[in-house]
């Protein structure tokens, strides 16, 4: 088999991957204007153009002439705030389609870390082309996109020690898998060297021969990188100051009495030139070429060029005949997601270890602190606070470390999602279902410390009991992690998740002390709320549920209050407290907390109209503020 795959990969070429159609992006009179204080601000203006399948493009332009803001509006990663027509090989594009064909490489290289490059690829082959093709055309596949992309010497290098050409690499190889038509690249050469830099845009080229329509927003490339470039879109101050070959850039200027010198790189000259470096021309350029819409330039010196390109493979497939569900199935989305993540979660060594030696060390003080105290009758309120400590125990150890990481996973997730690897569904349940078995494991760590060393009932049920209740207050609190930091940044979720707890923690120790006496309704109601209080009874019931006898009073001490444990809970007011009914209330608490986390987390990725307006209300309250 090996052999039959070296012959195939003589070449670099790209020959077993599905067909996809061919299209041709345009657009007219585009603006887009974003809300500035009490007017708004318009940052495209009435841009006209068209990319072509099989070309590849570059957008041009001084900083801040609106490239990215196009290459997002294009890519339909910005929606709102855009007027002007978009269409597809020349009927008006249907967003949602247009999202299942084309792929946006941002400039950030979001990659998952800790997985090789030969893992990355195949974990994305078996996301993006599912079942539907054989295992060993996949091989195939991935074989002849590593060898396309020079990626075969980092194969088996993980990808955060990867170079910086070759994350780029990387990142455009996992977009090719299922051969989008239309490939949007933010700044692809920014952080490469001119060799780094040449070597990718050379790929990306032979991409777009490949029947696909390849845009990429440039800074300053070298006048060698520029010269590769099939067509060339200058953008200045929201309009399009030229658009054509990269050939036509010198010729064009001519045209305008602006000569470019000869020992000058072109693309620097319009740069500066659009940037109002010799004077201001920037009406005069966008007036002869219509902003955008002359095509005069387009085919200068292209031709001859274009034809001894060689055709690797011309994408054939008509738009209507294609199928744009996910090739993969929900389940089998499910198993290499949860294969991933748990491939990640072992290889990251350094941070299991360190959460083991916290458990240990959080364990051996808690230990040493209420040590024997469970079965002595004159240290009974001590262990009720032992079993309080169990529950913030299990809320930090399990809530903070998600705060802190899961924000940065999100932009990757926001990555892959925007890219159609997988549906959120099984992404999630991935999630839960990797993470669930590592906290259980922690949190018996560090219960099989504690409990035993402070004395507490050594009865099978009993044990069961409480780590049962210690278990699923750790889940909730993993869950509710999930929800603050899925939305919000690390800043704010290391803010916020800490802020919330506290009120939590009160809540769950209000009217302790009281006996029966129950608090006003509004403070039942409110402590009702705080999962934590019915982690802290379930402990209670635990420890302290019938049958248990009096317990024993240690010799030097002459009264004991709290030796009848009935007594005891009665005076902490959790005379009523069921195991069964703390349990179901837990469990209910977990499965709405994890359907919160899913519900933000897919309002972030794409925000409903509801989640919108509540942006745009945020927004204008902002801006009034600001005044
Ligand atoms: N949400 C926004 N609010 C206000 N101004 C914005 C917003 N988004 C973009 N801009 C402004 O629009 C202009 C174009 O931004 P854009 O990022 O598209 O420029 P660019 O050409 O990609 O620049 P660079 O090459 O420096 O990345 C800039 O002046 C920027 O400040």
């Amino acid at each position: 088999m090996e052999v039959a795959y070296s012959s195939v990969l003589g070449q670099p070429h790209l020959s077993h991957l599905p067909q996809r159609p061919p299209i041709h992006l345009g657009f007219q009179d585009l603006s887009y204007s974003v809300p500035d204080g009490k007017s708004s601000k318009l940052i495209l203006r009435g841009l006209n153009g068209e990319f072509r399948s099989g070309q590849l493009t570059a957008i041009l332009g001084p900083s801040g002439a609106g490239k990215s803001t196009l290459l997002n509006i294009l890519a339909g990663y910005r929606v709102s705030g855009s007027t002007g027509l978009i269409s597809t090989n020349g009927e008006p594009r249907n967003l949602r389609l247009f999202r299942k064909l084309s792929r946006y490489i941002m400039q950030e290289d979001l990659l998952q870390p800790l997985i090789t490059v030969q893992e990355a690829m195949e974990m994305a082959a078996d996301l993006k082309l599912g079942g539907g093709i054989k295992k060993a055309e996949k091989k195939i596949i991935v074989k002849e996109i590593i060898q396309l992309l020079r990626l075969n010497k980092a194969r088996n290098t993980s990808s955060e020690r990867l170079s910086g050409g070759e994350r780029k690499r990387l990142s455009i190889a996992l977009e090719l898998v299922n051969n989008p038509p239309v490939v949007f690249l933010d700044e692809p050469t920014t952080g490469l060297d001119d060799v780094a830099s040449s070597t990718c845009v050379s790929l990306l080229k032979r991409v777009a021969r490949g029947g696909r329509t390849v845009v990429c927003s440039l800074h300053t490339p070298s006048a060698r990188l520029f010269a590769m470039f099939d067509h060339v879109y200058v953008v200045a101050g929201g309009r399009c100051a030229y658009q054509g070959s990269s050939a036509g850039v010198v010729p064009f200027l001519n045209e305008l009495a602006l000569p470019c010198p000869r020992t000058y790189n072109p693309a620097d000259f319009i740069i500066e030139v659009s940037s109002g470096e010799y004077g201001s021309h920037v009406d005069k350029m966008v007036t002869a070429v219509d902003n955008g819409r002359l095509q005069k330039w387009r085919q200068y010196a292209l031709e001859e060029e274009c034809q001894e390109m060689e055709i690797e493979q011309l994408n054939t497939d008509v738009v209507e005949n294609h199928v744009y569900k996910y090739e993969s199935s929900t389940w089998q989305q499910f198993y290499v997601l949860l294969k991933r993540m748990i491939l990640q979660t072992a290889r990251n060594r350094d941070y299991l270890w360190l959460r083991v030696g916290l458990h240990l060390f959080l364990g051996g003080i808690v230990a040493a602190l209420f040590s024997e105290m469970g079965n002595d009758a004159s240290k009974t309120l001590f262990n009720f606070g032992f079993c309080y400590a169990c529950i913030i125990a299990m809320l930090y150890t399990t809530m903070m470390p998600i705060l802190l990481a899961y924000p940065t996973e999100v932009l990757l997730v926001k990555r892959e999602y925007f890219n159609r690897w997988y549906g959120l569904k099984p992404y999630y349940l991935a999630l839960v279902v990797s993470r669930t078995p590592v906290t259980m494991f922690f949190s018996l760590m560090y219960l099989g410390i504690v409990y035993p060393l402070t004395s507490q009932p050594l009865e099978l049920n009993r044990i069961l009991m409480f780590m049962t209740i210690c278990i699923l207050t750790a889940l909730i609190s993993e869950s509710m992690g999930t929800l603050i930091s899925s939305t919000l940044s690390v800043v704010n979720s290391m803010f916020v998740g800490p802020v919330i707890s506290v009120p939590l923690m009160l809540l769950s120790v209000y009217g302790i002390g009281d006996g029966d006496v129950q608090p006003p309704m509004l403070w039942r109601l409110a402590r009702a709320c705080s999962f934590m209080r019915y982690g802290l009874e379930g402990l209670v019931a635990a420890v302290y549920g019938p049958p248990r006898a009096d317990l024993p009073c240690p010799e030097h001490v002459v009264y004991c209050e709290y030796k009848n444990v009935r007594y005891f809970v009665k005076l902490m007011g959790m005379s009523g407290v069921s195991f069964w009914y703390d349990f179901s209330v837990l469990l209910f608490i977990l499965f709405c907390m994890n359907i919160g986390a899913y519900y933000l987390l897919r309002q972030r990725l794409s925000p409903n109209y509801a989640f919108k307006t509540i942006k745009l209300i945020g927004r204008f309250v902002k801006t009034k503020l600001k005044v």
